[in-house]
């Protein structure tokens, strides 16, 4: 969002409506509440959430059917992933009561640098790069830094394997990944290769493809769900005074097996925000020898003693990874100070 300065009248508006939607949405809240309490609402069964639209929420039950749902006024916020308890009304639609515990979240600041979550029960991330554009080799590292969650496996796939020939030297990096513990795909959507392999691939649990700009997400995601139109999760909501729109995940059923979990913002993990502690994870080669660094406090830059720098040295850690490392550990800092 710009960072024009609003009048004050603007302002004013802008403050209205955004009461007046937290009011309407707290009002139906209030009704999902009163009709839990009244016992009006069938038994509970367990459900996924499918999509979700600010104050409403699809939740596909277990026979696969879809009902719009409100929710209990005192849950968490709930995402795209969740499985949830609901019940259905007279109506057609339905309440959601409670929300299972998640194997996994990702999350995203919001503008004021809040954490909001954006898709729940993710268990692989699937990096896509490419020769052309080529992804650069730093940026994977930065993209495998925020993918680096304890409980999300990330996959690097390399697409356009047949212009691989563009960036030739892509094919080793990929072989120093799976050195590094990572694994690797490789295909080419246009020539239909490697489509078998990514589908076993996520033929279980939750899965979200994420990489840069004309890398092939959306040539990949074509291919797996054929029969999707795949204007993802573009709605707008009417406020009266305005119109507003909203970008959300949905997930997806995989026709060979598997959900996928999809949106434009989605796409873009990785290039959100990097947290300092998340920094080791992306770089267990490095991790492993910090430890044992003279300085405890040991940058990795002059010290005398560092174990790093001798890793690489002796070939142990690639030159190029810790060029990356701190690169990235330079860049989290500057992001740091800007969310404070
Ligand atoms: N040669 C070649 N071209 C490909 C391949 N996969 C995708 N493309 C082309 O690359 C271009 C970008 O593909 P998209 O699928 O739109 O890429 P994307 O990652 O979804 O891009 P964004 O929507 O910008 O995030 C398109 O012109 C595709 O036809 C491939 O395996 N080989
Ligand atoms: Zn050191």
């Amino acid at each position: 969002m710009s960072k024009r300065k609003l009048s004050r009248q603007q302002q004013f508006r802008i403050d209205r409506i955004q009461r007046e939607r937290l009011e309407r949405a707290q009002k139906k809240d209030r009704k999902a509440d009163e009709k839990l309490n009244d016992g009006g609402l069938s038994d509970p069964e367990s459900g996924l959430i499918i999509a979700h639209y600010g104050a409403t929420i699809d939740v596909e039950s277990q026979s696969g059917e879809v009902y719009r749902c409100h929710v209990r006024s005192n849950l968490p916020a709930l995402v795209t992933g969740d499985q949830v308890i609901w019940h259905r009304d007279d109506d057609g639609t339905g309440v959601i009561s409670a929300v299972e515990p998640r194997r996994s979240i990702l999350t995203r600041p919001d503008t004021r640098g809040r954490l909001r979550p954006v898709a729940a029960n993710v268990d692989r991330i699937i990096l896509v790069v490419s020769p052309a554009p080529r992804t650069p080799a730093n940026l994977i590292d930065r993209y495998l830094v925020a993918t680096a969650h304890d409980d999300i496996l990330p996959i690097i796939l390399l697409n356009k394997q047949d212009l691989l020939d563009q960036a030739p030297e892509m094919a080793t990096e990929l072989e120093q990944y799976e050195a590094l513990g990572y694994s690797t795909v490789r295909a080419s959507a246009k020539e239909d290769k490697g489509l078998e392999t990514i589908q076993s691939l996520v033929k279980t649990g939750n899965s979200v493809f994420v990489g840069q700009s004309g890398v092939g997400k959306s040539s990949i995601i074509d291919r797996l769900l054929p029969d999707e139109d795949l204007k993802v999760g573009q709605i707008s909501e009417s406020t009266g005074k305005g119109r507003h729109t909203t970008t959300t995940a949905r997930l997806y059923h995989i026709p060979t097996g598997g959900q996928l979990i999809d949106s434009p913002g989605i796409r873009e993990f990785g290039l959100w925000h990097t947290a300092p502690e998340d920094l080791d994870k992306g770089f267990p080669e490095i991790y492993r020898f910090a430890g044992t660094c003279k300085f405890r406090d040991c940058t990795h830059t002059h010290e005398p003693g560092c174990r790093v720098k001798q890793a690489v040295e002796e070939g142990d850690i690639l030159a190029r990874r810790l060029d990356s490392f701190l690169s990235i550990r330079d860049s989290v800092d500057e992001v740091t100070i800007r969310e404070l």
